[in-house]
């Protein structure tokens, strides 16, 4: 193939390069070309050419974002690479709609080599990844819906902007965080997850931004907040739609200014912290009913995960049995090492309303009373739960999910007081029980996650990475 005939790599440049990035491109054997409101000829280029769509939202005009719409409109399947400033929302107006159609993002300021990498792999069909390929850091997830979480979460990773992770409790919304902490540039630095709801409530400003000495009674000693610990890292807030109003509005502080404030102080420090989110309640409600800020809502929501119900993962449930199965062997004496057909025929009808956390304990239970070599249906205790199998999205299924909502709520009201629950429910003691085994309800669990430090570390911290900072500085 002469010269003429090979394919160029050409990036269609929404914005204005630099001469240093211009260079490092065409050194790099890309042509650049930019393009603007006026675009009239299409992309321009050859048609054996790759081409790249890049969007520099760090001088979208209005202009220029009707072109890039009118590009992603004209063609649909060039890959888009963005550009992104930390207020994406303050500089160009539409960059939202820009972000969900990019295949990449980059953070600015970025390194000319990240950019030079991110277009390479973009040229190479690299930037998704292949069918049957693992998730990093997620096990098990091989089905249709968790490979639209596996594309999210490699074209989230390299951005530095919030995201908020929906799904049902169980889900895996903490692992999905992990594995975005695993595949950022932040992945040598804290991780923090915190519980919003197990804060203890006249503590929380002081747990997650820290306070001085003095700054209220028991105060001896200057100590630093969740936050200041994760400097650098990743700050996953679970159920943080539990935040009250005022750690609210410091958070909102932090996501628009990048600074906090520690009790006692008014001196606001500079903090570098990407924040991830997770909730199982509806925060648009939320800020229906004035219980959760709207703009601190829209500041989260840049970038969305929505994490599959397990019943909606296909295969992924029986992958995930085994790979439970042969963790609990490895560590335990265990007779059984696979499971029956039975089991396996049962477990993919079952409805999993507490989805892979009912599975992980339904199967380390099973692999406890199994007598034999394979696990049975009767052994994951599924048998004696009919009216929770049956087609997907059937009527079935929505009365199950109609009969937990209520079960769960009325443990909830009743402080998980198991004769108190039943007493409101008008039901036996026994029935309670029945209930929430039929309904993967774990009571030990849910009773956890309701204590002060809803069954983690004290003040509901994890970490990964480096040792942070020490505590009291
Ligand atoms: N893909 C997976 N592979 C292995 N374990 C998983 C996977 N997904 C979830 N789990 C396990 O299931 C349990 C629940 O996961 P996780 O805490 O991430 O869910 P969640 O959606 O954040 O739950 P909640 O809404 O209660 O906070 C954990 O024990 C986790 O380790």
């Amino acid at each position: 193939m002469n010269d003429r005939q090979m394919p160029r790599r050409c990036v269609v440049w929404f914005g204005s390069p630099t001469d240093g990035e211009c260079a490092a491109l065409v050194e790099e054997g890309w042509l650049v070309r930019i393009g603007d409101a006026q675009l009239q000829e299409g992309v321009g280029t050859r048609r054996d050419d790759i081409v790249v769509a890049l969007a520099d939202l760090r001088c979208g005009g209005a202009q220029t974002v009707q072109a890039m719409d009118r590009l992603m409109a004209d063609y649909p399947w060039l890959p888009w690479l963005a550009l992104v400033p930390r207020d994406p929302a303050a500089d160009a107006p539409g960059a939202e709609r820009i972000l969900r159609a990019s295949t990449a993002f980059l953070t600015v300021p970025f390194d000319c080599g990240c950019l030079l990498d991110v277009l390479a792999r973009i040229a190479d069909g690299q930037a998704q990844p292949a069918e049957g390929t693992d998730v990093p850091g997620i096990p098990g997830a091989h089905s249709a819906a968790m490979r639209v979480i596996a594309t999210s979460l490699c074209k989230y990773a390299p951005v530095d902007l919030p995201v908020l992770i929906t799904g049902e409790t169980g889900s895996g919304k903490e692992v999905a965080a992990r594995a975005l902490h695993g595949l950022s540039a932040r992945r040598e630095r804290p991780f923090v997850a915190i519980n919003c709801g197990a804060l203890p409530s006249n503590l929380v400003q002081s747990e997650l931004f820290g306070h001085e000495r003095g700054a209220f009674t028991g105060a001896i000693a200057r100590r630093i907040g969740h936050f200041e610990a994760a400097a650098g890292g990743i700050v996953f807030l679970d159920e943080v739609g539990d935040l009250p109003p005022d750690a609210q509005t410091s958070l909102l502080r932090l996501l628009q200014e990048g600074t906090l404030v520690r009790v006692g102080s008014t001196q606001p420090i500079r903090l570098d912290v990407r924040v991830l989110a997770a909730t199982h309640v509806d925060l648009e409600a939320a800020v229906a009913q004035g219980r959760f800020r709207e703009d601190l809502y829209y500041r989260l929501n840049v970038l969305r995960l929505r994490m599959p119900a397990l019943r909606e993962r296909g295969g992924d449930v029986e992958w995930l049995a085994q790979h439970f199965l042969d963790a609990f062997c490895a560590r335990h004496p265990c007779r059984a090492h696979a499971f029956g057909r039975d089991a396996r025929r049962a477990m993919r009808a079952f409805a999993w309303p507490g989805n892979v956390r009912e599975l992980l304990n339904r199967v380390q239970r099973a692999a406890v009373v199994a007598e034999g070599s394979l696990i049975g249906a009767a052994d994951l205790d599924l048998e004696v739960a009919p009216a929770a199998f049956g087609a997907h999205g059937s009527l079935d299924l929505t009365r199950v999910s109609a009969e937990r909502e209520a079960v769960l709520n009325c443990l909830r009201e009743s402080g998980y007081n198991i004769s108190e629950c039943a007493r409101r429910l008008d039901v036996s003691r026994v029935t309670v029980y029945r209930l929430c085994r039929k309904l993967g309800l774990e009571l030990e669990h849910l009773r956890k996650l309701a204590s002060p430090h809803g069954g983690r570390p004290a003040a509901g911290m994890q970490r990964r990475g480096p040792p942070a900072a020490a505590q009291n500085v």
